[in-house]
């Protein structure tokens, strides 16, 4: 359908499928680099030993000899392991004391192997990039946060255009048919009116209007995964402009309704 970049990582568990999918598409004519290939570091792969395993093991799977772009998932270490999700006996997530500046000065050297062509972030806050920025030596590429109409990091968006780091949103929909917005007391952002009212006016679907927004103020989007209808609609929105009215009223529905949330 002409998408390009594939948003993947160790935690999703499907490396290996990504990978069979790209031979095949390797040997009918796609090149190498015409795809943009994006992997996560876990945060099981945070002590300084276990980074370049990590991303070995997700270029093996993926049958790449080289990323894109490899992100530092989140800036909280767990226990190391195959557990994806450790707890202590309290029911507390079994995080441990390694600072992500200590992974990062790993993941850098990533960079220098030539395994991965940029490094980034993930959920990380003004404060954590200052961080990044004062004592790396390798400016992150991408900060990879939640962000959608009911979400717009409009702080965080001006910092990062400041310092020339790329924003891309994840759950740029913010999952209309799952039970988080439901359970947050979100609402379905494709059924907002506002931005039902926009998308009539632009013989778009209210979708098309949510990623338009985000395309126009620079920030990268990657819907997930959903039915062919859906992908062919999502990609379908470089044929219509977002008047300044439009985006301000859709800035104007923030009501920092945060999905994914790091709650212990
Ligand atoms: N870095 C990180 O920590 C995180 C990264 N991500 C990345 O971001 C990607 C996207 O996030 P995701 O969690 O999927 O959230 P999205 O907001 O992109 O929601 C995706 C869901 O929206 C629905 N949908 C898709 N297209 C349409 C459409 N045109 N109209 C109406 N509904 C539609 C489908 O849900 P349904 O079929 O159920 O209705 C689909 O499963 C993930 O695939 C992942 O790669 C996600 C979370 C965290
Ligand atoms: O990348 C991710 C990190 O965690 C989320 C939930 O906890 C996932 O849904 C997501 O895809």
């Amino acid at each position: 359908m002409g998408y390009r970049l594939i948003d993947t990582a160790e935690y999703y568990q499907n490396e290996r499928e990504v990978g069979r999918a790209l031979v095949e598409k390797f040997t009918t004519g796609l090149r190498r680099e015409d795809v943009f290939v994006t992997s996560k570091l876990w945060n099981t792969r945070h002590h300084p030993d276990d980074v370049l395993p990590a991303c070995e093991r997700s270029l093996r799977d993926l049958g790449l000899d080289y990323l894109d772009l490899y992100l530092m998932h989140f800036p909280v270490a767990y226990a190391r392991g195959n557990n994806f999700n450790p707890f202590k006996v309290n029911g507390q997530a079994d995080t441990l004391d390694i600072h992500f500046m200590e992974t990062w000065k790993v993941m850098e050297k990533l960079v220098d192997a030539g395994l991965v062509k940029a490094i980034g972030v993930s959920s990380f806050n003004i404060s954590q990039l200052e961080e990044v920025l004062t004592n790396g030596r390798i400016k992150p590429a991408v900060n990879q946060v939640e962000c959608h109409p009911y979400l717009g990091c409009h702080r965080l968006l001006k910092y990062c255009t400041a310092k020339d780091i790329v924003l891309t949103a994840f759950c740029p929909l913010a999952r209309p048919g799952a039970k988080g917005p439901e359970q947050f007391g979100l609402g379905s952002v494709v059924e907002d009116p506002e931005i039902m009212e926009i998308s009539k006016k632009h013989g778009k679907t209210p979708a098309q209007v949510c990623l338009k927004w985000n395309i126009q103020r620079n920030v990268v989007v990657i819907p997930g995964i959903a039915p062919p209808t859906w992908i062919k609609e999502n990609s379908q929105i470089f044929d219509f402009e977002l008047s300044k009215d439009d985006m301000s009223a859709i800035n104007d529905l923030e009501r920092n309704g945060r999905l994914v949330r790091f709650e212990p």
